[in-house]
């Protein structure tokens, strides 16, 4: 019933649909669809490379459908990728519709041509009405077309329900879209490679029923690849192929009549027979089916070839032609880029985030969910902290046990001092230092206080005699301390505590005595801190680090996959087929991740400044602008990894790889003022340390973009962007991605 009405209602190929356009469907006055010549096509390098298309040569007449056979591997897939002008030949022509594939204004790749890739090279979480969209979107289709077409291919096609997701289709069901997206925008010229596996013989039956009607009643040309030779009858011309060659095309009947076999299976079978053991170079022997076929004519001798080809692009309506030297854009010339394509990219990059929306949601607070962990685990005081205390002033058995006075009494001095040390620390009495060394060693303990027997005593003298005070005296007066210093930051908080702790004792004993309290220090002082303060916090120093670390990597993470599985399952291929360019698949990912960025950075700020409290000296609106750099910078990165990469692990290794180096050259951890000179010079190069130090002075002390320090982030960033993206372009080129 469905096929019926497809049947009925197949006149509807020949409206106007494009926006902006009145008719899409002239088809020009070129007699051939498609002409190759001498094609030559290899892949691999040096040793390994090798001839996928030799010499080939293939003539497909506008209006018509052309079946190419050959067994797997014989180069038909990659015939029709330089067909759509997704690879270019080594040698040799090629004309599509008039124009060479890829040249100004020939539309392949664009809407001229419906593509059908042997993968399923679809979205599995759209909906089939939002798979047709998407590519309606690229063709600039009206949403009326586009939704009458949607029900016309369901009828015609046996689709289900256009609201059902496509991962949830059956495989015959998927090919079937896949198939609706190559017919749905009426394109003149149809490639579709191996449309009818996994379809049952009676949608078969139809599929081919509705491309005889497309070249008949529409003048619409079909090339088709099938590995069932037999439904290719139907086809006007069939082009066998072997070994990279053709070594026929002819019409079905003519093919059966000259070799007078009953089917094509035969026919096929009895030119890989003669084709046996011959040199597959040899042009006479590959094309000698039929000397008196005007088609197949041109597949025979080379003298005879070349003069082929010249009559055949003289047949073709010159106005039409455009030549490689006219007409192809120059290597590297960034392609017009269309507003409608970018919308419709960026829609699906939506469409695909909020399929996933617990992975989104997760990824979108992933940054402020780090910025907390930070300020909870980094920068605090160690506690907890087990020091041996040996304390030979101690003797109960002569009265020697700790008082607890605060007066100018020189006595159980080491008790007093021992008052002044920090909670963080916790005192463990030990009876000798042999004992204490020991648990030190064991690990028990972080280090040993230890005191003299007479302490309080030397400390006396040493204080009463100034100057004149004796070795003995001042050794005897010293408070002795061996730390384990394998964990430098917990040593330097033990060295620096118990020098606090001494300080505040010999204050306040001094001040009981009625003495200069300052008198027993060091002469040596600090005073007000130019910038920051007293005693500056570690998070404080890492927060700008942080933030652009977190904000940086999340953006590669989450771009450094992005077109990577749509590469694999051929939907990449399929939209650049459809006209997409490189440049605007690049710009529909930044402006996506863009707008995650944005929120994923207002959290982190929010989380550090408001949460955690970490100050901000100067203007913030510059500091979250260098944040956004540095995301775009992220993202920009990103994506060169996703174009160099061929699989996610490949590309999850590299963000990876790239990180920690990254991470400890930027200066996020430590000073670049403690790296070797050389490398400083690396580091400066880096993509985030300018941005970190430059955040850092608006942060620590409120310095503003007229400092060269700040606006060297800015302009550092700027230039990583585009230097990834002119990568990412040229990485693409080089590796075909680019149209
Ligand atoms: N990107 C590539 N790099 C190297 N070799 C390739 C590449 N693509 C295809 N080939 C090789 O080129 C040959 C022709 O492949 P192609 O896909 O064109 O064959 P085919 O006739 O379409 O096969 P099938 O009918 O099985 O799809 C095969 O040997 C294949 O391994």
């Amino acid at each position: 019933m469905g096929m019926k009405m497809g049947v009925e209602n197949s006149d509807r190929f020949v409206t106007s649909h494009r926006m902006g356009e009145t008719n899409n469907n002239a088809t020009g006055s070129a007699v051939h669809g498609v002409i190759v010549r001498n094609a030559i096509k290899t892949y691999g390098v040096g040793s390994n490379r090798y001839a996928v298309l030799n010499e080939l040569n293939m003539t497909v007449k506008k209006g018509t459908i052309y079946g190419l056979l050959g067994a797997s591997g014989c180069g038909k897939t990659t015939l029709l990728s330089c067909l759509v002008g997704r690879r270019s030949l080594n040698s040799g022509e090629l004309l599509v519709l008039g124009h060479e594939p890829g040249s100004l204004n020939s539309g392949i790749p664009g809407p001229k041509v419906g593509y059908m890739p042997q993968e399923l090279a679809l979205y599995g979480n759209f909906t089939i009405k939002e798979t047709l969209f998407f590519f309606g979107g690229i063709y600039k289709l009206k949403a009326t077309f586009i939704n009458s077409q949607c029900e016309f291919l369901s009828k015609l096609l046996d689709l289900p329900p256009c609201d059902r997701y496509v991962q949830t289709l059956s495989g015959g069901q998927q090919r079937r879209v896949s198939f609706a997206v190559a017919l749905f925008h009426e394109p003149e010229l149809l490639i579709l490679d191996e449309p009818t596996v996994g379809v049952d013989p009676l949608l078969s039956h139809s599929i081919w029923n509705h491309l005889v009607r497309q070249s008949t009643e529409h003048g619409r040309t079909v090339i088709v690849t099938t590995h069932y030779i037999e439904e290719a009858r139907q086809a006007h011309t069939i082009g066998m192929m072997r070994s990279g060659r053709l070594l026929v095309q002819d019409s079905p009947e003519n093919l059966l009549n000259n070799y007078r076999a009953l089917s094509l299976e035969d026919v096929f079978l009895k030119l890989c027979i003669k084709d046996d053991g011959k040199n597959p170079l040899d042009r006479e022997t590959a094309t000698n089916a039929n000397d008196s076929n005007p088609v197949a004519a041109p597949i025979r001798n080379s003298t005879r070839r070349n003069s082929n080809l010249a009559r055949d692009i003289n047949q073709i309506d010159t106005s039409e032609t455009e030549h490689p030297s006219s007409g192809k854009s120059p290597c590297f010339k960034i392609p017009q880029m269309s507003a409608h394509r970018i919308g419709a990219l960026i829609r699906k990059n939506y469409i695909l985030s909020f399929r996933n929306i617990g992975i989104f949601l997760f990824t979108y607070f992933l940054p402020a969910l780090q910025a907390s962990l930070f300020n909870v685990t980094l920068g605090h005081e160690p506690t907890g902290l087990r020091m041996a205390i040996v304390n030979d002033e101690l003797d109960v058995n002569q009265g020697r046990v700790c008082n607890y006075t605060m007066d100018c009494e020189y006595s159980m001095l080491s008790c007093r001092y021992l008052r002044y040390i920090k909670d963080n620390i916790i005192q463990v009495q030990y009876a000798n230092v042999s004992d204490a060394l020991e648990a030190g060693r064991k690990g028990q303990v972080w280090g040993v206080v230890r005191f003299s027997w007479n302490f309080s005593k030397e400390f006396e003298m040493r204080e009463l005699n100034g100057d004149a005070a004796d070795l003995a005296n001042i050794i005897g007066s010293q408070i002795g301390i061996n730390i384990d210093s394998s964990n430098q930051q917990i040593g330097l908080f033990i060295e620096k505590w118990l020098l606090d702790a001494f300080g505040d004792f010999v204050r306040d004993f001094r001040r009981a005595c009625g003495n200069v309290p300052e008198a027993g220090l060091l002469p040596v002082a600090f005073l007000d801190p130019i910038y920051g303060q007293k005693s500056t916090p570690f998070t404080e120093f890492m927060a700008p680090g942080l933030i652009i670390s977190i904000v940086y990597n999340m953006a590669v993470a989450l771009t450094a996959g992005v077109f990577i599985t749509e590469r694999k399952q051929g939907l990449l291929d399929r939209s650049l087929v459809a006209g997409v360019k490189m440049p605007e698949i690049l710009l529909s990912y930044l402006i996506n991740q863009f707008t995650v960025l944005v929120g994923q950075t207002a959290l982190v700020f929010v989380v550090m400044l408001l949460v955690f409290n970490i100050p901000c000296q100067g203007n913030l609106a510059v500091a979250v602008f260098i944040t956004l750099l540095q995301g775009l910078v992220g993202i920009s990165f990103g994506l060169l990894i996703s174009t160099g990469c061929d699989n996610e692990m490949g590309a999850l290794s590299l963000s990876q790889a790239s990180f920690l180096p990254l991470l400890v050259i930027s200066g996020i951890c430590w000073p670049i003022e403690g790296m070797p000179l050389y490398l400083r010079k690396v580091a400066y190069v880096m993509p985030l340390t300018y941005a970190i130090e430059s955040v850092r002075c608006i942060f620590s002390r409120g310095w503003g973009v007229e400092k060269s320090n700040v606006y060297a982030g800015i302009l550092v960033s700027f230039a990583w962007i585009f230097a990834f993206l002119a990568l990412c372009l040229i990485v693409a080129r080089i590796r075909k991605f680019a149209s």
